[in-house]
């Protein structure tokens, strides 16, 4: 469907990722081992097989007291205490505690079920030097419980404690195993070919004869792919020539690929062996992006998804996003496909494409922490593989808008 009326045959971005999105299937769930489980999918919620905490337990370092004993305590009019008992973090000890008594605790350690309140070392006359006898308290505790921290007041038994359709990073594979929770079950990495295209294409550092280019898409996809959660099976390069993309696919599917991703090869040129040797499988649109334009989809009959992505690097870097990236992560369950957005003002003018969305390569300028300014890393053009490097994320301005002046807002779409 053309936007506004606009009769361009392009269609739009929403468009063709719904098309994606419609034939991407959820791969089956597996039971993987913590340590496995960092940059997944989690398949099914995680909920509390313990109390966090486990029991309740200090937050200092000090003395596990009654705190009728101490309230009020201060250097004029000290309390004293004797010590009863000494809990290191592990101690299976419960010592009863008589009024003027107190029992010696380290910070995580289980209080004692009859005290009411800590006191930390500091509070007291003569700290840990001197905190196995007799004690003089000169602060007394602002509250009753005090410095306890209190069995389950995180999460008991039962509670959710993780979403399904989050990605698994450090602080969540953390909770689950504070929650007691070894296994989690979580999205199959799915299984990804990457194929380049063209006969111009030579291994990066090999000698370079007049028209040769070193070939760099598919380093750029494995590092893609790879951050998405998925797993590279195949890397191949095959020439303009011959019938190399369906020989990729049928290698791809020996590996029991679920996906293929093809560069190059994909627009109006006299050699495009995708276009030209896969057209029963895939089909091509011109998307309303830039870069981006010429797009490939399809599927084979076995159900392996097939992308054929622009050549050109930057292409082929935001086509991945808009259009692989999301595909991978529904692959894996996960329920938000999105990267995260920022609006940032634009650090200087630039020119935006004719009738079609913007996707240009930025940093972010964070010397000012309240007023952080998106600065273009690159002209625009779609062959700038060197400047990509230095991008951190993606401008992104609607194909309404025509020109970006400085200071104007614009959405940056982060990729780091
Ligand atoms: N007459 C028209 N020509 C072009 C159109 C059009 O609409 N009409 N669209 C242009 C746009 S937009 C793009 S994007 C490119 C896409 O071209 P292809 O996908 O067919 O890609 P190639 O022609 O094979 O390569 C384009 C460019 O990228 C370099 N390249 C390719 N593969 C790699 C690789 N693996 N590593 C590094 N560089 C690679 C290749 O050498 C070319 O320079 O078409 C425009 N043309
Ligand atoms: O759409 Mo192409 O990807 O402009 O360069």
């Amino acid at each position: 469907m053309s936007r506004g009326g606009a009769d361009d045959g392009l269609i739009d971005i929403e468009e063709h990722l719904a098309t994606v999105l419609a034939a991407t299937p959820t791969l089956d769930a597996v039971d993987v081992p913590l340590a496995a489980a960092l940059g997944r999918t989690l398949s099914e919620d995680v909920r509390a097989a313990v109390d966090i905490p486990v029991f309740d337990n200090s937050a200092m370092d000090g003395f596990a007291v009654l705190f009728d004993d101490v309230a009020g305590a201060s250097p004029e009019s000290p309390a004293r205490l004797r010590v009863v008992a000494d809990l290191p973090a592990g101690t299976a000890l419960d010592p009863v505690l008589a009024p003027s008594e107190a029992a010696r605790i380290m910070t995580g350690s289980p209080v004692p079920s009859d005290a009411t309140a800590i006191v930390p070392f500091e509070d007291t006359a003569g700290g840990l030097a001197d905190s196995l006898g007799d004690i003089t308290v000169i602060a007394g505790p602002a509250r009753s419980g005090a410095h306890i921290r209190r069995r389950g007041e995180d999460a008991v038994v039962g509670d959710v404690v993780l979403p399904a359709g989050i990605l698994l990073g450090a602080l969540q594979v953390a909770a689950a195993a504070a929650a007691g929770v070894d296994r989690l079950t979580v999205g199959r990495m799915p299984r990804v070919a990457i194929v380049s295209t063209g006969s111009e294409l030579v291994a990066p550092g090999a000698p370079l004869e007049r028209g040769q280019i070193p070939e760099s898409n598919s380093e750029l996809l494995a590092g893609l792919v790879a951050g998405t959660g998925a797993e590279v099976v195949l890397r191949a390069s095959v020439s303009d020539e011959g019938d190399g993309p369906r020989e990729a696919i049928t290698a791809a599917e020996a590996l029991g690929a679920d996906l293929v991703v093809f560069t190059g090869g994909v627009s109006a040129g006299a050699y495009e062996p995708v276009k030209n040797t896969l057209g029963d499988r895939m089909a091509f649109s011109r998307v309303r992006m830039q870069p981006g334009k010429p797009q490939g989809f399809g599927r084979t009959t076995s159900g392996i998804l097939l992308f054929g992505l622009p050549g050109n690097p930057v292409s082929a870097a935001v086509s991945f996003e808009v259009f692989v990236r999301p595909a991978l992560l529904r692959m894996q369950g996960r329920r938000d496909l999105r990267r995260p957005v920022l609006r940032l003002s634009a650090a200087t003018a630039w020119r935006t494409p004719p009738g079609r969305a913007q996707y240009l390569p930025v940093t972010i300028d964070r010397s000012d922490p309240a007023a952080w300014r998106a600065v273009p890393a690159t002209s625009g053009g779609s062959h700038l593989a060197g400047g990509l490097g230095r991008a951190e994320a993606y401008a992104v301005v609607p194909a309404e808008v025509s020109r970006v002046d400085a200071g104007d807002p614009v959405d940056v779409m982060l990729i780091t």
